[in-house]
C-alpha cells in the first residue's frame, strides 16, 4: 500500500485525530461534564473540517500553516484592502435628536443584527419600539439592553411571521402596548446556502415562507389596521442586492426577496392614497452572526467577496441603520417605491464585464495598449 504522507496531509489527520480525541475525553469524564465536553469536541471536530475545507479551497503559503492549528484564526474575519482607509465606516447616528419622538416603530428580527441596529438607532431619536421574532429571550434581552441605553421603551413580542395567525397576535399585542406603529421596518428572514439540487420542498418553503409570506403577512395585516384607522406608516423592506440580479446556492432567498421587492413597489403605487409609502433597502455584505453562520459558515469566502467590493470593505449595520432612519424618518415623507443599495459598489463591480481587468499591472497595460495600437488601419 502507497502512503503519501505530505507535510499537508499528516497536519489535517494529526488535527482530525487530536479533535477525535477531545471529544472522546469529554465522553469518558462525569456524567454532569459529558454534554458540554461533546460539544466542545464536536466544536473542534467542525474546525478542523473548516480549516480542511478553507484549505482545499485556498490553500495556506508556507509560514502560515502554524495559524491552522487554532480554530479561531482558521475563521479568523478577512482583512479590509488599503482603499478602505479612505472610506471608513461613519457609526454616529445621522439625524437630529428626536426625530423619532412620539412615534412607534414595529421591527421584525429586531433582537439581533441589522435588525437590532435599527430599533437601537430609532430608540435613540425617541421612538417607541416593538421587536418580533420567534426567540422571546433573545428579544428580551435586547429590548433590556436598549432600554436601559436610550431610556425609551423597547417591547419584545413573539411571533413567527410564517403564521398569519401569530402575526395578527402579536400585532394585537402591539395595539394593546403601543397603539399602531408610523414605522415598520420587515427585517427578518431566514436563509443558507446550498446547491439547487439538494433543496427538498420543505428547504425551498421555510425560506419562502419567512422572507416573501412574512413580509406579506405583516404588511397586509398591518396595512389593513392602518387603512381603517386612517393612519399614515412609512414601510421598510430590507432586501439584499441579488434580489435583483438572482444568485446561485441562495435561490429560494432570491426568488423571496425579488418577491418582497415586487410586493413594497406595487404596494407604493396602490396604497400612497392611504398615507402608507414603503420602500426598500439592499444591503450588500455586512457580518452579523446571523448570515455569516449560514452564508460562509467556514469563512472561506468572506476575502473574496471583500475582494470584489470597490470600497474594500463590508458594510457596518450601523451604515444600514443610518439609510433605514433616514428612509423611515419624515425627512423623507416624498420617497416611495424606492430601492436602494447599500453595498460598497459590490453590485456593480460584479456586472460589469471589463472590470476584471482591475487585476492587470501597469507593465501588462503597456503591452496591451502596443498591442490595440498595433491593429490600426486592419
Ligand atoms: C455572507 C453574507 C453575504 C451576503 C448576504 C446576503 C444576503 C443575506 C440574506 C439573509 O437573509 S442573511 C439572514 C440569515 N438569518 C437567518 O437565516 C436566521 C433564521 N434562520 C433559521 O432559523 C434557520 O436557518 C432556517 C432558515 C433553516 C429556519 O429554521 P427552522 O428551524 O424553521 O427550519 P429547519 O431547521 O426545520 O429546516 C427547514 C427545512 O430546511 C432544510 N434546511 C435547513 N438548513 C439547510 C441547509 N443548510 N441545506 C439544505 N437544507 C437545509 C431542513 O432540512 C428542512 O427541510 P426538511 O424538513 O429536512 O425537508
Ligand atoms: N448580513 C448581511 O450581510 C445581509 C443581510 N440582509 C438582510 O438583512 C436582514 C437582517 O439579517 P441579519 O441581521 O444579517 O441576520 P439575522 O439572522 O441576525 O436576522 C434575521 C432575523 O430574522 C428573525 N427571524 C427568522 N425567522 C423568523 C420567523 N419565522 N419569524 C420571525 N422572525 C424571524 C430572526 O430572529 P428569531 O431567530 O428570533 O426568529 C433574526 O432576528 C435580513 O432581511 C437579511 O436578509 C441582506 C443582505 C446582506
Amino acid at each position: 500500500m502507497n502512503f503519501d504522507l505530505s507535510h499537508e496531509k499528516l497536519f489535517t489527520y494529526l488535527l482530525i485525530l487530536c479533535s477525535i480525541i477531545i471529544s472522546f475525553g469529554g465522553v469518558v469524564r462525569t456524567h454532569k461534564t459529558t454534554y458540554r465536553a461533546c460539544a466542545v469536541g464536536r466544536l473542534n471536530m467542525a474546525a478542523a473540517a473548516a480549516v480542511v475545507f478553507r484549505r482545499n479551497l485556498f490553500p495556506l503559503k508556507l509560514g502560515q500553516k502554524a495559524c491552522a492549528l487554532h480554530s479561531s484564526c482558521a475563521l479568523r474575519d478577512a482583512d479590509p484592502l488599503p482603499q478602505a482607509s479612505f472610506f471608513p465606516p461613519n457609526d454616529a447616528t445621522m439625524l437630529p435628536p428626536g426625530s423619532f419622538s412620539d412615534k412607534v416603530a414595529f421591527v421584525t428580527g429586531g433582537g439581533t443584527g441589522l435588525g437590532r441596529a435599527m430599533t437601537q438607532g430609532l430608540s435613540q431619536l425617541g421612538a417607541t419600539c416593538v421587536i418580533a421574532s420567534r426567540k422571546l429571550e433573545v428579544l428580551q434581552k435586547t429590548a433590556e439592553e436598549i432600554t436601559a441605553q436610550t431610556g425609551n421603551k423597547v417591547f419584545p413580542v413573539a411571533c413567527d411571521v410564517r403564521d398569519p395567525a401569530a402575526v395578527a397576535q402579536c400585532l394585537d399585542q402591539m395595539e394593546k402596548l403601543t397603539g399602531l406603529p408610523d414605522v415598520v421596518i420587515n427585517n427578518a428572514a431566514g436563509n443558507f446556502v446550498s446547491p439547487s439540487e439538494k433543496l427538498s420542498p420543505n428547504g425551498w418553503k421555510t425560506i419562502v415562507d419567512i422572507v416573501l409570506n412574512g413580509t406579506a403577512f405583516v404588511t397586509l395585516e398591518l396595512g389593513k389596521r392602518l387603512i381603517r384607522q386612517d393612519k399614515g406608516a412609512s414601510f421598510l423592506a430590507i432586501t439584499t442586492i441579488y434580489a435583483e440580479s438572482g444568485s446561485g446556492f441562495v435561490v429560494p432567498s432570491a426568488s423571496a426577496k425579488a418577491g418582497v421587492e415586487a410586493l413594497y413597489k406595487s404596494l407604493a403605487a396602490e396604497w400612497g392614497r392611504y398615507g402608507l409609502r414603503f420602500n426598500i433597502i439592499q444591503p450588500g455584505p455586512i457580518r452579523t452572526k446571523g448570515a455569516f453562520s449560514r452564508l460562509d459558515p467556514t469563512g472561506a469566502f468572506e476575502k473574496s467577496m471583500i475582494g470584489r467590493i470597490p470600497v474594500g470593505r463590508l458594510g457596518t449595520p450601523n451604515e444600514i441603520k443610518n439609510l433605514a432612519l433616514y428612509m423611515s424618518s419624515h425627512y423623507a415623507t416624498w420617497m416611495s417605491g424606492a430601492v436602494v443599495r447599500l453595498d460598497g459598489g459590490e453590485y456593480v463591480s460584479m456586472a460589469g464585464e471589463f472590470n476584471d481587468l482591475r487585476k492587470v499591472s501597469k507593465q501588462q497595460w503597456d503591452l496591451i495598449e502596443a498591442m490595440i495600437r498595433q491593429t490600426k488601419g486592419s
